[in-house]
């Protein structure tokens, strides 16, 4: 006769308590970080929630991915640091800070907790990769034009609230369309790509420059005047007429005509645009290859 084998778990009150906490506890946790898919969000609700059972002065998140850091509360002497991940996605590194050494009974169930992190943050990086992808233009890899929109709207709030300088550069490549017919599409993309390098590795930080369409590139600088403006704009241009680029047999040497434009008083997004545009067009008519300042 074959021998049964049962394997009872022994529950009393105290064990049946403890896991019914636990499980109200995870239930908890898990709806609030439902409720965003904001990182800095999701970190302060989690370590909100977890503080009166695992109680700690200070919280440090870094997400290298986004380039994202989150910091709360002090630096003290212990701390515990987790890296989180989910199926090869670093999901960033979570750093719990006290005075006191975290008992091995609270690391294990901060462990437990964290499961309910993992997810809300594998959605809130989803969130952010296809934020990106749509704020991004595929071929020179800048911000695309409905990035700009978005991004014009808010530096003119902020701008005209703190009586702040802004000012736009409005640049498009010279004899394009010779490019594209000298070289092929392709020797045409690569043009543009290398046109947005150079135009990115001459201002302060790449997240301002726009491709705005075409073979047409937008800069937006915030607390910039028209004078600084314009030294920048002429410091793009001598990056690009300086730069030779080689394309099989080719050899490119390209120029492009700028127009800058500053916030004035009376100004809309759309006076400010179709003033940087204008002056774009007269650096055209002026010869192509120079920058020319809006009154
Ligand atoms: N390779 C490539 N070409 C593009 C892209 N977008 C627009 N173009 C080309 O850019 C060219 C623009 O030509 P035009 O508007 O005549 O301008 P241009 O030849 O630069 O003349 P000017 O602006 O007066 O100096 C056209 O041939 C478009 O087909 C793109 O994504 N890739």
């Amino acid at each position: 006769m074959k021998k049964k084998i049962t394997n009872l778990a022994l529950v009393n009150n105290k064990t049946y308590e403890a896991a019914k906490t636990a499980n109200l506890h995870h239930y908890d946790i898990s709806s609030a970080l439902q409720t965003t898919l904001d990182f800095n969000e999701l970190i302060a609700i989690f370590c909100d929630k977890i503080q009166a059972m695992i109680p700690h002065n200070g919280v440090l998140y870094r997400n290298p991915l986004f380039n994202l850091e989150y910091h709360t509360g002090i630096s003290t002497r212990h701390s515990c640091s987790y890296s989180l991940s989910l199926e090869e996605q670093s999901l960033g590194e979570l750093k719990l800070m006290r005075q006191q050494r975290f008992s091995d009974k609270e690391l294990n169930y901060l462990e437990t907790l964290l499961c309910c992190l993992i997810y809300p943050l594998k959605n809130a990086t989803l969130y952010r990769q296809a934020l990106q992808m749509a704020y991004t233009d595929p071929l020179t890899k800048t911000k695309n034009r409905t990035a700009f929109n978005d991004t014009i709207e808010r530096e003119y709030r902020l701008a005209n609230r703190n009586a702040n300088h802004l000012s736009l550069i409005f640049l498009d490549i010279d004899w394009f369309k010779t490019i594209n017919d000298s070289c092929g599409h392709e020797g045409g993309d690569t043009a543009l790509t290398s046109v947005a390098n150079l135009i990115k590795d001459s201002v302060r930080g790449s997240d301002l420059v726009f491709r705005y369409g075409g073979e047409e590139f937008v800069v937006l600088l915030s607390e910039t005047n028209l004078e600084d403006a314009g030294i920048i704009a002429e410091r793009i241009r001598m990056a690009i007429e300086n730069h030779t680029l080689a394309y099989g047999l080719e050899i490119l040497n390209m120029t492009a005509s700028l127009g800058v434009s500053s916030l004035r008083g009376n100004d809309s997004i759309e006076s400010l645009i179709n003033r940087a545009d204008s002056a774009m067009y007269q650096a055209k008519m002026n010869g192509k290859n120079n920058v020319k300042l809006a009154k």
